[in-house]
């Protein structure tokens, strides 16, 4: 797909078992890596509050998590419970990385046109005022089971999330890869009941109150509930 992927995920809080439940299901450990993330956006915070996700992710690159574009005449049968109005069981989100797809989302969101000097995302971000708003490391463990993926974070913060992913090509293949990612999840014992934030949201909740706050008021974010401080051993029971 030349822009990019759909990604269809849903998050869920790991537990012990977690990990051998996976093997038990044949699921096979495909890595362990750490990374940092650095998110963007415009002083006034227009990019997120369209649910536009910029980052620059070290080892990857620049690369926007954006809503999938609807396909002419339709909305490709995106179940309701995959749309984005919080609380979503789980999220669908397209996976930008070709710079010109980058900028040419960027532009259109805000409104501007493409200058001749960003055909790289380095240039776009200084043009269009882009600022660091989020920083923090992860540490992942990743398994894949068939097409699906299980990917176990803990957030140099002090927060372990979990997600189920699966990745399509086209909208019309949304629905059955929502039902497979939530087969998985509920085969490791996670029903998905609580809706589970993700490192981004409890990252603002405790460090960005105030961009929190606005996404919550842009339905961008559901009112997670605060995980359990610091060092709870939830936050320890990421991957091991
Ligand atoms: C449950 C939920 N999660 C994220 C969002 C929106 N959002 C906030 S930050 C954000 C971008 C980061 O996405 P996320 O999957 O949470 O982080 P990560 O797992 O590190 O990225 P990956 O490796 O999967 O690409 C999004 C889409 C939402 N509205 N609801
Ligand atoms: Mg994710």
């Amino acid at each position: 797909m030349p822009w990019g992927s759909i990604e269809v995920e849903a998050k869920f809080t790991a537990g012990p078992d977690t990990e051998a439940r996976l093997v038990a299901l044949g699921a096979a450990l495909a890595g362990s890596s750490s990374f940092r993330d650095l998110y963007y956006d415009t002083p006034d915070l227009r990019l997120t509050r369209a649910d536009h996700w910029l980052r620059l992710r070290q080892g990857a690159g620049w690369e926007l998590k954006c809503p999938p574009e609807p396909p002419a005449g339709g909305t490709g049968g995106v179940p309701e419970a995959a749309a984005q109005e919080p609380p979503a069981v789980a999220t669908t989100y397209q996976e930008l990385t070709s710079p010109r797809a980058i900028v040419g989302r960027l532009c259109g969101v805000l409104g501007v046109a493409p200058a001749p000097a960003w055909d790289q995302v380095p240039g776009a971000v200084a043009g269009l005022d882009l600022q660091e708003f989020a920083s923090f490391g992860t540490r992942r463990r990743s398994y894949r089971l068939g097409g699906l993926r299980v990917d176990l974070d803990q957030a140099d913060f002090g927060y372990a999330v979990a997600e189920v992913e699966a990745l399509v090509g086209a909208q019309e293949e949304v629905p059955a890869a929502l039902e497979e990612v939530l087969q998985l999840r509920r085969a490791l014992g996670r029903d998905g009941a609580t809706r589970v934030p993700g490192k981004m949201s409890v990252y603002l909740q405790r460090h960005r109150p105030r961009h929190y706050e606005a996404l919550l008021r842009a339905g961008v974010l559901a009112g997670d509930p605060e995980p359990p401080p610091h060092g709870d051993d939830t936050a320890k029971r990421g991957p091991s």
